[in-house]
């Protein structure tokens, strides 16, 4: 399916899912981030973050690019830094995430990696935890399995759409425009499209 690409979104996209409605909404600069996610067999290493933007939601660890860094670098440093581990992170997509009455978007570089090294550890910032991205052998999760699916009611909205393609290993592009409901941050628009030369 094609149609035409949000605003701030380029290259041979394919539409893989959109929705909302309402204009998309305007910004004047981009700042880059990091997203880092580490995969083992059918488990995903997510954080809860303790405190900042996001706080109470699970992620993966990620935050600002610092000055004179490329994503790459920034997304081992955060990994490192919030969830104590070193992994051969590899580029797995970019979003572009925009929140009502900011001007600004956050651009930001997703990466994942299938093994790691160290052990993973709470810090201030993250507390990183184990889960499933199988279905259960059953057909249903229950209460007791060690290791419960992806919260995904309790992850940013766009989370649903993308982190199925990183698990996958297909490299994905979106936008997901956000505003406040309350003090809730509620996804008003958005967009996914998978790279062309990946199909
Ligand atoms: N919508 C959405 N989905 C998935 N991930 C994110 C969003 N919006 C986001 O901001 N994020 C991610 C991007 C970053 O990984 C974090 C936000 O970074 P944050 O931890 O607030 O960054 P800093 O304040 O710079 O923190 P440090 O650099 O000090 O770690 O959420």
């Amino acid at each position: 399916m094609t149609s035409a690409l949000p605003p701030g979104l380029e290259g041979n996209l394919v539409e893989y899912v959109r929705g909302g409605e309402g204009d998309w909404l305007p910004f004047d600069q981009k700042r880059f981030y990091t997203n880092a996610f580490v995969i083992q067999g059918d488990k995903i290493l997510l954080g809860w973050k303790k405190r900042g933007f996001g706080v109470n939601k699970y992620n993966g660890f990620g935050g600002k690019v610092e000055l004179g860094e490329t994503p790459a670098e920034a997304a081992m440093r955060e990994l490192k830094e919030e969830a104590g581990i070193v992994a051969p992170l590899e580029h797995a997509g970019s979003l572009l995430f925009m929140t009502k009455g900011a001007g600004w978007a956050f651009q930001i570089e997703i990466f994942s990696a299938r093994s790691y090294s160290g052990i993973p550890i709470e810090t201030d910032e993250m507390r990183p935890e184990w889960f499933s991205f199988a279905p259960p052998a059953s057909g249903v999760f229950d209460t007791n399995e060690s290791v419960m699916p992806i919260p995904y009611e309790k992850m940013w909205d766009d989370d649903v759409y993308w982190l199925p393609l990183l698990v996958q290993g297909r490299k994905f592009v979106g936008r997901a425009d956000f505003v406040m409901e309350g003090d809730e941050f509620k996804m008003a628009r958005h967009w996914f499209g998978t790279i062309k030369s990946d199909h």
